[in-house]
């Protein structure tokens, strides 16, 4: 079962004059459970793509399909709705907001999709263990260490069951303990809930342990290659 199809993508920024081919005819398939880096020099494209994927860009050319649906087919408040339900986002500064504590940070997103609020409560508090926080739960952000923070952000992009998980350098901001505590946690959630992710990183480390990596260059695809266990 496929979770993203992507058909000959391409992003152009206009400034002026001057055109610039983010994106060059990308093409690209997932199955549903894959665990994917995306990698590349910066100015690849990488963040270009995963917000396309995410609908918060959108294509100047082609498709995209996430869990066989055009995003694009719908209007604005329908990608939104769409977002908040498919789609799991988790950047480099999780975003999280300072005035609730982690186990609401996490909740939110399911209480805006509109799922009763002891579903969503119960759920919360399984991911948050997931994510090694359960004795967290009532702290706020500031409260916490960024690694933990980012726990929280992941756990909350999971809240609504999301078909697929974006992250855009998730440990970016992290010491390198901090940074493979979060590598292990993608890995777990992918083996436990069985999550689609797509994980722009320039860890090589981690991407080199993933059991593939796309690699961009100018905007487009030089590489998709594939561990071999
Ligand atoms: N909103 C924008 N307007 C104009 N140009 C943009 C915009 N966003 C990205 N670009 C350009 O598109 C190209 C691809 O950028 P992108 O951010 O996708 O690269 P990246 O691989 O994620 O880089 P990095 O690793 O540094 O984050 C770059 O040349 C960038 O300058």
């Amino acid at each position: 079962m496929l979770a993203v199809k992507v058909e000959n993508l391409k992003k152009i920024y206009n400034f002026g004059e001057q055109n610039l081919n983010a994106l060059n005819d990308v093409s690209f398939q997932v199955n549903k459970g894959e665990i994917v880096a995306i990698i590349g020099e910066s100015g690849s494209g990488k963040s270009t793509l995963l917000h396309i994927l995410g609908t918060l860009d959108s294509p100047t050319s082609g498709n995209i399909l996430i869990d066989g649906k055009n995003p694009f087919d719908k209007n604005d408040k329908n990608v939104s709705s769409f977002r908040n339900l498919h789609i799991g986002f988790i950047f480099q500064h999780n975003n999280l907001l300072p005035e609730f504590n982690a186990l609401e940070n996490i909740i939110m997103p399911g209480l805006i999709a509109g799922f009763p609020e002891k579903k969503v409560r119960t759920k919360a508090e399984v991911l948050l263990e997931s994510v090694g926080l359960s004795k967290r739960k009532n702290h706020f952000p500031s409260q916490l260490s960024g690694g933990e923070q980012q726990r929280v952000a992941i756990a909350r992009a999971l809240i609504n069951d999301p078909v697929l998980i974006l992250a855009d350098e998730p440990s970016g901001n992290l010491d390198s303990k901090n940074a493979m505590i979060i590598h292990e946690v993608f890995k777990e959630i992918n083996n436990k809930f069985g999550s689609t992710v797509l994980i722009v990183t320039h860890n090589t480390e981690f991407a080199d342990a993933l059991p593939r990596r796309i690699r961009l260059r100018d905007g487009m695809i030089i590489s998709d290659d594939r561990n071999n266990s």
